[in-house]
């Protein structure tokens, strides 16, 4: 499995951390940075986890930013991208099972670092049901 990852300065410890988790899982990572805590614009690092994501080039995606919504604003610019705002993992369960979520966004400032980590490792290991939310996900672009 491949993941790309982005970040601004609100993400960028939990960031860290998270691919210190993927590549424990023996994932790759593609990191679209930031790495550091100098104040950034979340569209100059989600923008290109979801073109990764919209072309093929990975399989699945994570965005943070303080409250996850400006990164998950921006990657649902993408036609084939669902960016899903989670803060817990029934959140982030229900958003691979539901509605077939390809890019996790982690609201960096309101979850702990354990939860973090922990929704990753959900959004990662939940398959998508398909029956009738195939229909709903089918119907989403416009
Ligand atoms: O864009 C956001 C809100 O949706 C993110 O939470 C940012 O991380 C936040 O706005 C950054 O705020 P800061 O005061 O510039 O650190």
């Amino acid at each position: 499995m491949k993941v790309a990852i982005g970040n601004d300065h609100a993400g960028t410890e939990y960031k860290l951390a998270i691919i210190g988790l993927l590549k424990s899982m023996q994932i790759e990572v593609i990191n679209h940075g930031t790495d550091g805590t100098d104040s950034v614009d979340y569209p100059d690092h989600a923008h290109p986890v979801a073109y990764d994501v919209e072309k093929g080039n990975v399989d699945m995606g994570i965005i943070i930013c303080g409250s996850g919504n400006g990164a998950c604003m921006t990657a649902n610019k993408q036609q084939n991208v669902r960016a899903a705002l989670c803060w817990n993992k029934e959140i982030t369960q229900l958003a691979r099972e539901h509605n077939d979520a390809n890019i996790l966004s982690l609201p960096a400032r309101y979850i702990s670092l354990p939860q973090a980590l922990e929704m990753v490792r959900t959004f990662l290991s939940t398959s998508f049901s398909g029956g009738r939310h195939e229909r709903r996900v089918e119907k989403i672009p416009v």
